[in-house]
């Protein structure tokens, strides 16, 4: 079978176990459900024709299994009369019109077309024929596929069929490494830089791949497996764009959003340390305390930190916990590629998604690692679906990970750390949105009054200066006491200071530097 040669005669790692898989999908489907009661959903766009190619190759390795009465292979040409539906449309290319009905031609389809809306469409199908499941080549990515699964039944309120998705987890990258390795044809559209295919309404070239060429009067496009950044694929719908986190089309932004409503007044933030190390005490955290700095001098106000274990349902109840009570969420530990980088998984159950494979974010990995990663993908761009944005900066050779309003750092310690945040504040786009604020200031004085001498008047000055964050510690039991005053007006922090001298000896309380 040429698809099955061409994809195991080559060198395309990633490729083959994308196909084993797909492979596998689709032969326990032709072995649980009845042949005549499968249905492939083609539309010849790209998705569909390796689809096509792929049920060819699984139907062909499934009928070639010895039969297990005689032993022997059973019989197999390499006609293919799998049920396929097409639901044709007015305002389909005719391009993908003749490429649809040329493949069934070519490979013994047996075409049924449709001319209703989908749901229409198939509740006659059905009722027509017994239906039981239907390939489709849909993908993560794609605006439908959130939440579905290989296996998805059809959604409530549409007609009682199994989705069998056996590209879900195929990247833009990894449809065309398929359709160049086992040279096939596709619709000439994609040759002409359309790089996913709705109606003639709805869809043009992708203008990423527009040549800049000012001697021809015409644009020109390159094809579309040239198109670098797969999550970019839909830039040429001009209806429906992929939806980014935020929203707001297919622009990936560095969009620190969800803060705007603040105009003043004081940001909160919160700050999550993945660790047992921590909790067991092998390990002294640094990057918190340091965050928290970094944090109160750009006048953001730190509410909580919390050093939680590895383990999802800890960083799951965590986040749920800060990330609707803190305007900013950071989270640091536990991301990574080992069984205890849980972190990812614990967010994505915090939002009640699942985590799902982030092309782009693979890709940047890809060029870090090589093809390092062992399994049939790599687990750590395995991102939550549907809320996740990356956030670029030239200096960082992966993007940090935001998912709505909890970013995660990837730093292990404070220079790590230092580069991170100048990244994250320092990019033009980033720091109009995660808010620069007013710097909080602080001022400290030691005494050595006991603490029932100044307690009254403290908890006074509490009451006259609200503004100002005034606050006791020791650095011993016997040592002295030092009273802090935090806040954002010098004036006022001032005012505060004379108003405790003021109570007592002029020398009973001196100034000291706490960094
Ligand atoms: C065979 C088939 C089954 C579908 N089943 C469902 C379904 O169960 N639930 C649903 O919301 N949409 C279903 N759809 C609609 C798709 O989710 C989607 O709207 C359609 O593929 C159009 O994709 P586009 O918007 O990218 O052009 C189905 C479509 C087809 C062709
Ligand atoms: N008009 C249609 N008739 C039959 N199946 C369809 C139709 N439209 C969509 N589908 C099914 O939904 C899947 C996903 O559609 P989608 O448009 O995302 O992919 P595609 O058309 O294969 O490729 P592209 O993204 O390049 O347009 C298709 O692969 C096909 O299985
Ligand atoms: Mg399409």
């Amino acid at each position: 079978m040429e698809i099955d040669r061409a994809i195991k005669g080559s060198e395309d790692t990633r490729l083959k176990t994308k196909y084993d898989n797909a492979i596998y999908v689709i032969q326990r489907a032709l072995a649980l459900y009845k042949f005549e009661e499968v249905a492939f959903s083609f539309n010849g766009g790209k998705d569909s024709t390796v689809l096509l190619h792929l049920l060819r190759a699984g139907y062909y390795l499934h009928k070639k299994k010895p039969d297990s009465s005689s032993g022997t292979p059973k019989n197999c040409d390499e006609k293919f009369p799998l049920r396929t539906i097409y639901f044709e449309s007015p305002s389909a290319f005719p391009e993908i019109n003749s490429f649809t009905y040329e493949a069934a031609e070519t490979y013994g389809l047996q075409i049924e077309v449709i001319r209703l809306d989908f749901k229409s469409g198939l509740e006659s199908l059905i009722k027509e024929k017994p239906t039981a499941a239907i390939f489709l080549g849909t993908r993560i990515g794609d605006p439908n596929a959130v939440g579905q699964e290989q296996f998805s039944p059809s959604s409530p309120g549409w007609p009682p069929f199994m989705r069998v998705n056996p590209i879900l987890d195929w990247s833009y990258r990894d449809v065309w490494a398929f359709l160049l390795t086992c040279q096939v044809p596709y619709c000439s559209l994609y040759d002409q830089g359309y790089t996913s295919i709705g109606s003639t309404y709805d869809t043009v070239p992708n203008a990423l791949l527009c040549i800049d060429d000012s001697s021809s009067s015409k644009e020109n496009f390159k094809p579309a497996y040239k198109l670098i950044d797969g999550r970019l694929e839909r830039a040429g719908r001009a209806k429906k764009c992929y939806p980014s986190a935020s929203g707001d089309g297919p622009v990936i932004s560095n969009g620190l959003t969800g803060v705007d409503s603040h105009q003043t007044g004081t940001l909160t933030a919160s700050i999550i340390s993945v660790g047992d190390e921590i909790l067991f005490g092998i390990v002294e955290d640094q990057v918190g305390p340091s965050l928290c700095k970094k944090l109160h001098s750009i006048g953001w106000a730190v509410s909580r930190t919390a050093v939680v274990r590895n383990d999802i349902d800890s960083v799951a109840e965590e986040v749920e916990r800060q990330k609707s009570s803190a305007d900013m969420v950071f989270l640091f530990g536990g991301v990574g590629s080992l069984h205890s980088d849980v972190s990812m998984a614990g967010i994505a159950k915090a939002f009640g998604v699942r985590t799902a494979p982030d092309e782009e974010f693979e890709e940047y990995l890809r060029h870090l690692t090589g093809d390092q990663c062992t399994g049939d993908r790599n687990e750590m761009a395995q991102l939550p679906e549907g809320i996740t944005e990356l956030l670029h900066h030239e200096m960082l050779p992966v993007p940090l990970i935001k998912c709505q309003n909890v970013i995660i750092l990837s730093a292990t310690n404070v220079d790590e750390l230092d580069k991170q945040w100048d990244c994250l504040i320092g990019s033009e786009s980033s720091s109009s949105q995660l808010k620069l604020m007013a710097p909080f200031l602080s001022k400290h004085l030691s005494t050595a009054l006991a603490d029932v001498k100044i307690a009254q008047f403290v908890s006074q000055l509490c009451l006259e200066f609200p503004d100002i964050r005034i606050g006791c510690y020791r650095k011993s039991r016997m040592g002295p006491q030092i009273v802090s005053f935090v806040g954002k007006d010098h004036a006022r922090m001032e005012l505060a200071v004379k108003a405790l001298r003021q109570k007592f000896h002029p020398e009973a309380f001196s100034d000291i530097n706490c960094g």
